[in-house]
Protein backbone atom coordinates (compact mmCIF):
# COMPACT_ATOMS: atom_id res chain seq x y z
CA UNK A 1 0.00 0.00 0.00
CA UNK A 2 1.35 3.67 -0.92
CA UNK A 3 1.39 5.85 1.55
CA UNK A 4 -1.02 7.98 -0.08
CA UNK A 5 -3.80 5.23 0.56
CA UNK A 6 -3.17 5.24 4.33
CA UNK A 7 -4.71 8.89 4.59
CA UNK A 8 -8.31 9.10 4.89
CA UNK A 9 -10.23 12.14 4.71
CA UNK A 10 -13.36 12.66 7.05
CA UNK A 11 -17.00 13.91 4.69
CA UNK A 12 -17.72 16.36 7.48
CA UNK A 13 -20.31 18.05 5.87
CA UNK A 14 -23.81 17.99 6.47
CA UNK A 15 -25.25 17.47 2.87
CA UNK A 16 -24.91 14.41 0.25
CA UNK A 17 -23.86 17.83 -2.20
CA UNK A 18 -20.88 19.13 -0.24
CA UNK A 19 -19.79 15.48 0.22
CA UNK A 20 -19.73 14.93 -3.32
CA UNK A 21 -18.37 18.19 -4.46
CA UNK A 22 -15.41 16.51 -1.78
CA UNK A 23 -15.35 13.67 -3.63
CA UNK A 24 -14.68 15.09 -6.90
CA UNK A 25 -12.43 17.58 -6.12
CA UNK A 26 -10.46 15.06 -4.35
CA UNK A 27 -9.88 12.06 -6.50
CA UNK A 28 -7.03 11.09 -5.60
CA UNK A 29 -8.35 10.27 -1.95
CA UNK A 30 -9.01 6.87 -2.13
CA UNK A 31 -10.46 6.17 1.35
CA UNK A 32 -13.48 8.18 3.06
CA UNK A 33 -14.73 8.60 6.41
CA UNK A 34 -18.26 8.89 6.49
CA UNK A 35 -19.28 9.85 10.27
CA UNK A 36 -22.13 11.20 12.14
CA UNK A 37 -22.54 14.75 10.58
CA UNK A 38 -23.11 13.62 7.29
CA UNK A 39 -24.93 9.87 7.91
CA UNK A 40 -27.15 11.56 10.97
CA UNK A 41 -28.05 14.32 7.85
CA UNK A 42 -28.32 12.13 4.51
CA UNK A 43 -28.14 8.31 5.38
CA UNK A 44 -26.29 5.86 4.02
CA UNK A 45 -27.09 7.37 0.40
CA UNK A 46 -23.52 8.66 0.11
CA UNK A 47 -21.66 5.10 0.86
CA UNK A 48 -23.62 3.79 -2.42
CA UNK A 49 -21.91 6.27 -3.96
CA UNK A 50 -18.68 6.41 -2.74
CA UNK A 51 -18.93 2.66 -3.57
CA UNK A 52 -19.55 3.47 -7.17
CA UNK A 53 -16.39 4.72 -7.26
CA UNK A 54 -14.80 2.36 -5.85
CA UNK A 55 -13.67 4.42 -2.78
CA UNK A 56 -13.07 2.74 0.63
CA UNK A 57 -15.39 3.71 3.08
CA UNK A 58 -14.73 4.33 7.31
CA UNK A 59 -17.81 4.27 8.58
CA UNK A 60 -17.41 5.98 11.71
CA UNK A 61 -20.23 6.04 13.90
CA UNK A 62 -18.51 5.45 17.43
CA UNK A 63 -21.44 3.72 18.91
CA UNK A 64 -21.63 3.52 22.63
CA UNK A 65 -24.64 1.85 23.69
CA UNK A 66 -25.88 -1.62 25.99
CA UNK A 67 -24.82 -4.73 24.16
CA UNK A 68 -28.68 -5.28 22.89
CA UNK A 69 -28.27 -2.23 21.02
CA UNK A 70 -25.08 -2.38 19.60
CA UNK A 71 -25.61 -5.91 18.13
CA UNK A 72 -28.22 -4.47 16.51
CA UNK A 73 -26.66 -0.72 15.40
CA UNK A 74 -23.39 -3.08 14.46
CA UNK A 75 -25.61 -6.05 12.03
CA UNK A 76 -27.21 -3.16 10.43
CA UNK A 77 -24.24 -1.08 9.60
CA UNK A 78 -21.94 -4.63 8.27
CA UNK A 79 -24.38 -4.76 5.95
CA UNK A 80 -23.30 -1.77 3.88
CA UNK A 81 -20.27 -3.60 2.95
CA UNK A 82 -18.21 -0.80 4.89
CA UNK A 83 -14.23 -1.21 5.21
CA UNK A 84 -14.18 0.10 8.75
CA UNK A 85 -16.53 0.75 11.77
CA UNK A 86 -16.30 2.34 15.35
CA UNK A 87 -17.10 1.46 18.72
CA UNK A 88 -16.12 3.55 21.59
CA UNK A 89 -14.06 0.93 23.98
CA UNK A 90 -16.34 2.35 26.84
CA UNK A 91 -19.13 0.13 26.19
CA UNK A 92 -17.33 -2.25 28.13
CA UNK A 93 -16.41 -5.60 27.05
CA UNK A 94 -19.72 -7.55 26.44
CA UNK A 95 -20.69 -4.53 23.87
CA UNK A 96 -17.83 -5.24 22.10
CA UNK A 97 -18.22 -8.76 22.46
CA UNK A 98 -21.65 -8.53 20.53
CA UNK A 99 -20.18 -5.89 18.53
CA UNK A 100 -17.60 -8.57 16.55
CA UNK A 101 -20.30 -11.11 16.27
CA UNK A 102 -22.72 -8.72 14.82
CA UNK A 103 -20.50 -7.78 12.42
CA UNK A 104 -20.11 -10.98 11.01
CA UNK A 105 -23.53 -11.47 11.05
CA UNK A 106 -24.64 -8.50 9.60
CA UNK A 107 -21.69 -8.85 6.35
CA UNK A 108 -22.88 -12.63 6.34
CA UNK A 109 -26.53 -12.15 5.85
CA UNK A 110 -25.89 -9.24 2.88
CA UNK A 111 -23.21 -11.16 1.18
CA UNK A 112 -20.52 -8.76 1.62
CA UNK A 113 -17.13 -8.61 3.33
CA UNK A 114 -17.35 -7.83 7.18
CA UNK A 115 -15.47 -4.66 8.16
CA UNK A 116 -12.83 -4.18 10.25
CA UNK A 117 -14.20 -3.28 13.87
CA UNK A 118 -11.95 -0.86 15.65
CA UNK A 119 -12.41 1.23 19.64
CA UNK A 120 -11.70 4.15 20.43
CA UNK A 121 -9.60 4.47 23.06
CA UNK A 122 -10.20 8.25 24.12
CA UNK A 123 -11.21 10.60 22.22
CA UNK A 124 -7.99 12.55 20.46
CA UNK A 125 -9.49 16.44 21.94
CA UNK A 126 -9.28 14.93 25.01
CA UNK A 127 -6.36 16.32 26.94
CA UNK A 128 -4.95 14.87 29.96
CA UNK A 129 -5.91 17.50 32.27
CA UNK A 130 -9.65 16.91 31.08
CA UNK A 131 -9.02 12.97 31.89
CA UNK A 132 -8.58 13.73 35.11
CA UNK A 133 -10.40 16.51 36.32
CA UNK A 134 -13.58 16.27 33.71
CA UNK A 135 -13.62 12.31 33.52
CA UNK A 136 -12.26 11.44 36.70
CA UNK A 137 -9.86 8.56 35.49
CA UNK A 138 -7.49 8.19 37.84
CA UNK A 139 -4.64 6.90 35.60
CA UNK A 140 -2.11 8.72 33.14
CA UNK A 141 -3.20 9.22 29.97
CA UNK A 142 -0.92 6.80 27.82
CA UNK A 143 -2.07 4.27 30.54
CA UNK A 144 -5.60 4.89 30.28
CA UNK A 145 -5.08 4.84 26.14
CA UNK A 146 -3.26 1.76 26.29
CA UNK A 147 -5.83 -0.41 29.05
CA UNK A 148 -8.97 0.30 26.39
CA UNK A 149 -6.59 -0.88 23.03
CA UNK A 150 -5.61 -3.89 25.34
CA UNK A 151 -9.13 -4.65 26.77
CA UNK A 152 -10.35 -4.88 23.08
CA UNK A 153 -7.97 -6.50 21.59
CA UNK A 154 -8.94 -9.15 24.44
CA UNK A 155 -12.23 -9.43 22.96
CA UNK A 156 -11.07 -9.79 19.29
CA UNK A 157 -11.45 -5.94 17.50
CA UNK A 158 -9.83 -5.82 14.84
CA UNK A 159 -7.87 -2.32 16.14
CA UNK A 160 -8.29 0.98 17.89
CA UNK A 161 -8.23 4.76 17.33
CA UNK A 162 -5.81 6.72 19.23
CA UNK A 163 -4.03 9.99 18.90
CA UNK A 164 -0.10 9.78 17.20
CA UNK A 165 1.01 10.79 20.62
CA UNK A 166 0.03 7.10 21.48
CA UNK A 167 0.41 5.21 18.79
CA UNK A 168 3.99 3.64 19.38
CA UNK A 169 3.47 2.35 22.52
CA UNK A 170 -0.01 0.97 21.23
CA UNK A 171 2.17 -0.35 18.23
CA UNK A 172 4.58 -1.83 20.42
CA UNK A 173 2.19 -3.78 23.13
CA UNK A 174 -0.35 -4.79 20.74
CA UNK A 175 1.42 -6.27 17.75
CA UNK A 176 1.85 -5.48 14.30
CA UNK A 177 -1.67 -6.88 13.35
CA UNK A 178 -3.42 -4.72 15.55
CA UNK A 179 -5.10 -1.67 13.52
CA UNK A 180 -4.08 1.26 14.57
CA UNK A 181 -5.93 4.70 13.24
CA UNK A 182 -5.16 7.82 13.88
CA UNK A 183 -6.98 11.24 13.78
CA UNK A 184 -5.93 14.23 15.64
CA UNK A 185 -3.07 14.69 12.96
CA UNK A 186 -1.61 18.28 12.23
CA UNK A 187 0.51 19.19 9.51
CA UNK A 188 2.99 21.87 11.68
CA UNK A 189 1.32 24.96 9.06
CA UNK A 190 -2.13 23.31 9.85
CA UNK A 191 -4.32 24.75 13.13
CA UNK A 192 -4.94 22.30 16.15
CA UNK A 193 -8.46 23.75 16.31
CA UNK A 194 -10.11 21.40 18.58
CA UNK A 195 -7.38 18.17 18.26
CA UNK A 196 -5.31 18.12 21.96
CA UNK A 197 -2.81 15.61 21.40
CA UNK A 198 -1.62 15.92 17.86
CA UNK A 199 1.80 15.12 15.94
CA UNK A 200 2.53 15.71 12.27
CA UNK A 201 1.23 13.23 9.62
CA UNK A 202 5.32 11.95 9.45
CA UNK A 203 5.54 11.66 12.91
CA UNK A 204 2.43 9.53 13.06
CA UNK A 205 3.68 6.90 10.36
CA UNK A 206 6.80 6.81 11.28
CA UNK A 207 5.47 6.23 14.92
CA UNK A 208 3.37 3.60 13.76
CA UNK A 209 -0.35 4.22 12.59
CA UNK A 210 -1.30 2.24 9.99
CA UNK A 211 -4.12 4.73 8.58
CA UNK A 212 -4.26 8.45 9.79
CA UNK A 213 -7.17 10.32 9.57
CA UNK A 214 -6.89 13.96 7.83
CA UNK A 215 -9.52 16.25 8.07
CA UNK A 216 -10.14 20.36 8.47
CA UNK A 217 -5.73 20.78 7.39
CA UNK A 218 -7.09 19.49 3.39
CA UNK A 219 -11.09 19.97 3.57
CA UNK A 220 -10.72 23.54 4.89
CA UNK A 221 -7.63 24.73 3.08
CA UNK A 222 -8.10 27.15 0.73
CA UNK A 223 -6.94 25.21 -1.80
CA UNK A 224 -7.54 21.39 -0.75
CA UNK A 225 -6.01 19.35 -3.58
CA UNK A 226 -2.81 21.79 -3.03
CA UNK A 227 -2.97 20.99 1.30
CA UNK A 228 -3.01 16.94 0.09
CA UNK A 229 -0.48 17.02 -1.97
CA UNK A 230 2.09 19.28 0.12
CA UNK A 231 1.27 16.75 3.21
CA UNK A 232 1.97 13.84 0.64
CA UNK A 233 4.97 15.69 -0.14
CA UNK A 234 5.64 16.41 3.85
CA UNK A 235 5.27 12.05 4.00
CA UNK A 236 7.77 11.05 1.43
CA UNK A 237 10.34 13.70 1.86
CA UNK A 238 10.73 12.66 5.44
CA UNK A 239 11.19 8.98 5.14
O1 LIG B 1 -13.11 8.13 15.01
C1 LIG B 1 -12.57 9.13 14.54
O2 LIG B 1 -12.31 9.20 13.34
C2 LIG B 1 -12.11 10.17 15.47
C3 LIG B 1 -11.74 9.75 16.74
C4 LIG B 1 -11.07 10.63 17.59
O3 LIG B 1 -10.68 10.27 18.70
N1 LIG B 1 -10.83 11.89 17.15
C5 LIG B 1 -11.24 12.35 15.92
O4 LIG B 1 -10.95 13.51 15.59
N2 LIG B 1 -11.94 11.49 15.10
C6 LIG B 1 -12.46 11.98 13.80
O5 LIG B 1 -11.38 12.35 12.95
C7 LIG B 1 -11.71 13.51 12.20
C8 LIG B 1 -10.67 14.56 12.49
O6 LIG B 1 -10.91 15.68 11.71
P1 LIG B 1 -9.94 16.94 11.72
O7 LIG B 1 -9.76 17.35 13.15
O8 LIG B 1 -10.68 17.94 10.88
O9 LIG B 1 -8.64 16.47 11.08
C9 LIG B 1 -13.12 13.91 12.58
O10 LIG B 1 -13.99 13.41 11.59
C10 LIG B 1 -13.38 13.22 13.89
O11 LIG B 1 -14.72 12.80 14.03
Amino acid sequence: MNTEQKIIVPLDVSTLEEALALVERLEQVSFWKVGLELFVSCGPKILEVLKSKSKRIFLDLKFHDIPNTVRGACRAAASYGVDLLTIHATCGKDAMKAATEAVQEGASLAGVKPPKLIAISLLTSISSRQLAFDLKIPLELPEYVLSMALMAQEVGLDGAVCSPQEVAQLRQTCGDDFLLVCPGVRPIWAESGDQARSLTPAQALKAGADYLVIGRPITAAANPDRAWEKICEEIATST
